[in-house]
């Protein structure tokens, strides 16, 4: 069986978040599983183009509106990330430093679409299934089934995965004319409240969705940013299954990144020892638990609330926690938890950007990773805390909440909490604080938490069988 997954990040090529942690682990794991996985990216001019070889698979031009596009499809030699990787490149616009946030952002991801249907147009055979990952490749479904250009490939299922339904892509239809000719008809499978929305042309157009979690699936139909009558509408078509973890990146035993690998027999030295490292690096006193928050600083991560949140723990508790946040985003927030720093200098710390590497240490030193998240369709940082017997914090929603059980609970290992506000966030802390005191029931939860198994095999058979039933 083979199958494209389509994707604006891959990691370690290309990462923002959780999405490149998915997109460059799944098809290793399904290719261990017999599937031949290609993985098509845009070219970023970054670390990884630079330091590997890439040779010219395919070669061609695209139209879109007025321009025709000259374009390569560049194939990564070795496929040393166990799978094969291809890349896109546009000169002028898929060939830069960054993601996203490019101001002609929308041209780019179009482009990065015509010219990867131009390219599969061109197979001797075609794919088993097109797996579209995101926004950023939705309107790939739309056009196999609609494009009069691409009649040929209608017959392949296109799957999309929504990693995150908070962005949908949307453009004005003063953009239409960039796409090639459809059936006129079919405009309306574009539109969405007065907008072409990719997301929603996907969710309309394409053979299967699936979600992150079980949980998203359902919440989507509540709340998904006025797509909620498309879920509702849609609901046969998708399914949820959580994101897996790559356990070759991933696993405290071979973790190049930590200042000492353990296992669930030494976890105690294991923690320990990476904990001072961090302690000695941030400046905390390493008898106090220590806290942890990694991620994107926006209001879906529930980051908006941290800095009145940080100021009460620290003051309320009486500095019997030390706290340390890892993350970017929102300028305000970022500017927030930065002056924080001032008042709270011995049991607050911070980095404002993006650092793989720390937060590898981070997992592994830190007692509490805090997850307070307003939405997350999966969350992956809980699985990789857990892994390294972290305990998680987290609001119960999406895959938070199918994946931490409250230690209150039989089999417990975590601190869950249901509503989100600063006091929630507090309580919780707090609770975490008093179970610290508890070795003995620490040492249970990171057991616990240890022999959970989050691994992308089981996941990876929910995709085969899924595209397995659309033969
Ligand atoms: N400043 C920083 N420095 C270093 N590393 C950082 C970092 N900020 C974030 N990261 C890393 O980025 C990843 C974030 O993953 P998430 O799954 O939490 O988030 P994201 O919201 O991006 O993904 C979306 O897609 C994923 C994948 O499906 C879903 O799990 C998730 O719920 C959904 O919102 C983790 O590997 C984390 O360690």
């Amino acid at each position: 069986m083979v199958v494209i997954h389509l994707s604006a990040e891959c990691y370690p090529l290309a990462k923002v978040g959780g999405l490149g942690d998915v997109v460059g682990a799944l098809p290793k794991y399904q290719q261990e599983l017999g599937v031949t996985a290609i993985v098509v990216t845009p070219y970023y001019d970054r670390k990884f183009a630079r330091d590997n070889e890439f040779e010219v698979v395919y070669e061609s031009e695209v139209r879109m509106g007025d321009k025709n596009l000259p374009f390569q499809v560049l194939k990564e030699t070795t496929d040393k990330l166990g799978f094969h990787l291809h890349m896109i490149r546009i000169p002028g616009l898929l060939d830069r430093s960054e993601i996203y946030s490019y101001p002609d952002e929308t041209e780019q991801f179009i482009a990065f679409q015509l010219a990867f249907l131009e390219w599969l147009l061109k197979f001797k055979d075609n794919p088993d299934i097109v797996h579209c990952h995101d926004h950023h490749t939705a309107l790939v479904p739309y056009l196999m089934s609609h494009g009069f250009k691409y009649r040929f490939l209608s017959t392949i299922p296109a799957i999309l995965t929504i990693h995150n339904g908070q962005y949908q892509g949307w453009f004005g239809w003063d953009k239409f004319h960039y796409l090639p000719e459809t059936d006129p008809w079919t405009r309306g499978v574009l539109d969405w409240g007065g907008a072409i929305n990719p997301l929603a042309a996907a969710v309309k157009s394409c053979w299967k969705y699936t979600t992150v979690s079980p949980s998203y699936l359902e919440e989507l139909k509540e709340s998904s940013k006025g797509l909620e009558t498309l879920f509702v509408q849609e609901e046969k078509k998708g399914s949820g299954i959580l994101n897996g973890i790559d356990t070759d990146v991933w696993n405290p035993v071979t973790d190049p990144l930590l200042t000492l690998n353990y296992s669930l027999d030494n976890v105690t030295k294991g923690k320990q020892e990476n904990k001072r490292a961090l302690c000695k690096e941030f400046g905390f006193t390493l008898s106090k638990p220590l806290i942890a928050f990694i991620g994107r600083l926006v209001d879906e991560k529930g980051a908006d609330l941290l800095p009145a949140a940080i100021e009460q723990i620290l003051s309320v508790a009486k500095s019997k926690a030390s706290i340390l946040v890892l993350g970017s985003g929102n300028p305000a927030i970022e500017d927030q938890l930065a002056q924080l720093k001032e008042t709270y200098k011995k049991d607050y710390n911070v980095y404002i950007g993006y650092d793989e590497a720390l937060s590898h240490r981070i997992y592994a030193g830190a007692d509490f990773l805090l997850m307070p998240s307003r939405v997350e369709p999966c969350g992956l940082n809980q699985l990789y805390a857990m892994k390294y017997g972290t305990i998680p914090i987290v609001r119960s929603t999406g895959g938070l909440k199918d994946s931490v059980i409250d230690a209150a609970e039989p089999e417990g290992y975590g601190i869950c909490f249901p509503e989100l506000d600063v006091d929630s966030i507090v309580a919780s802390v707090t609770r975490a604080v008093d179970l610290y005191a508890n070795t003995s029931n620490v040492r249970l939860l990171r057991k616990r938490m240890m022999l959970l198994d989050f691994s992308w095999n089981r996941s990876a058979n929910q995709y085969i069988d899924l595209y397995n039933s659309l033969k």
